[in-house]
């Protein structure tokens, strides 16, 4: 019997990357960078984007699914910023086919382009079998966009900074989420701009920035007993009237989700897309059927949290 000896090439490795709600979402005032600090508790939810790469000649994207045709399909995307970044550090050529199937809603307050950075990392450091720890992946995830670590993280963290230093939060459980995606996205900076602009309008009736910036112990604690009844009174977005302020049609979909039975609802992030709480997996079901039937939402989906972080789905 004749005897070969067997390499294996990987030629495409595929990374699942999750969404993520802010439960409770703290801003400080403008910095002179243009960013604001932030206090915030991200839980990762399990609506996600597939990242697959594959060996090529050139860099190129494409993108599928949800919202396809608003996302940049050239070396603007975010998973191609990531896949430039990480040959930087790795200091080869970025040749590399990225295929992204969306899931999250495009411009939605969900993430989905952080997501799409932190999937085209951990494929790519797969593919490329790199010897890069987890702290220097979030070091370059950092540099990509705020969201990003968070994205690779996944779980339920605490951001601080503008977001990108992350701690590990204990969360008991399963929560049930509805997801109600609005027509229209909301840009990012639009809504810190249009915060700013509101606190700007009613300065000196406002809290201090201690106060913003304030630790989020309550709902630590509810998160680490696992009940979505203790949740849900604690969720808090600083966002959120911003976000109205911009689309004031999010007023009557968040209505809507508590009076479909959700125990609380709130903006993601920069929104638009409302996120509901609910007592558990039927009680979503329910309150999922109810909001689609009341017209005030594109879509609507369910999804669970905490999720893990981005991760190795499959290898070819
Ligand atoms: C609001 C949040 C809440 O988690 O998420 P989304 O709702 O957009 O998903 C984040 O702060 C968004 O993070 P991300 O989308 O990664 O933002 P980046 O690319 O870093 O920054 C985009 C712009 O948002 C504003 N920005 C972002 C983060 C921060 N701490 N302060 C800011 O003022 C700045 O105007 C910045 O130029
Ligand atoms: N891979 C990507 N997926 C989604 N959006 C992307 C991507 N790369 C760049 N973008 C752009 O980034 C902006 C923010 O999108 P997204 O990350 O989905 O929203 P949000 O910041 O509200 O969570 C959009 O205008 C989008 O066109």
């Amino acid at each position: 019997m004749s005897r070969t000896s067997l390499s294996v090439v990987t030629d495409s490795v595929t990374a699942r990357a999750p969404s993520k709600v802010n439960l409770h979402l703290g801003v400080g005032p403008r910095r002179d960078d243009g960013y604001h600090d932030l206090v915030t508790v991200f839980q990762a939810l399990s609506l996600h984007d597939d990242i697959r790469v594959a060996r090529a000649h050139e860099l190129s994207v494409t993108v599928r699914g949800e919202g396809a045709g608003s996302v940049p399909a050239d070396a603007s995307n975010l998973a191609a910023r990531a896949a430039q970044a990480l040959a930087g550090w790795a200091d080869r050529a970025g040749h590399v086919a990225i295929q992204i199937e969306k899931t999250i809603p495009v411009a939605g307050g969900m993430a989905g382009g952080s997501a799409d950075a932190a999937g085209a990392l951990v494929a790519l450091a797969h593919l490329w079998k790199l010897d890069i720890s987890r702290d220097e992946l979030a070091e370059i995830a950092a540099d990509l966009g705020s969201d990003v670590p968070f994205a690779l993280h996944g779980n339920t963290a605490l951001g601080t900074g503008r977001g990108e230093q992350l701690m590990h939060v204990l969360s008991r459980g399963e929560f049930h989420w509805v997801l109600a995606l609005a027509r229209e996205g909301l840009s990012t900076p639009a809504v810190y701009k249009e915060l700013d602009r509101l606190r700007d309008s009613r300065s000196g009736d406002v809290d201090d920035d201690g106060d913003f910036l304030r630790s989020p112990d309550d709902l630590m604690q509810a998160l680490a007993s696992g009940d979505p009844r203790a949740v849900a009174p604690l969720l808090h977005n600083d966002l959120q009237p911003a976000a109205l302020s911009l689309q004031p049609t999010l007023r009557r979909t968040l209505r809507a989700g508590v009076d479909a039975g959700a125990l609380n609802g709130i903006v993601s992030g920069s929104g638009p897309t409302c996120a509901f709480l609910c007592a558990d997996e039927q009680s979503a079901v329910n309150v999922a059927a109810e909001l689609s039937g009341a017209g005030v939402a594109r879509a609507v989906r369910t999804a669970s949290g905490p999720a893990p972080g981005t991760r190795v789905l499959g290898t070819n």
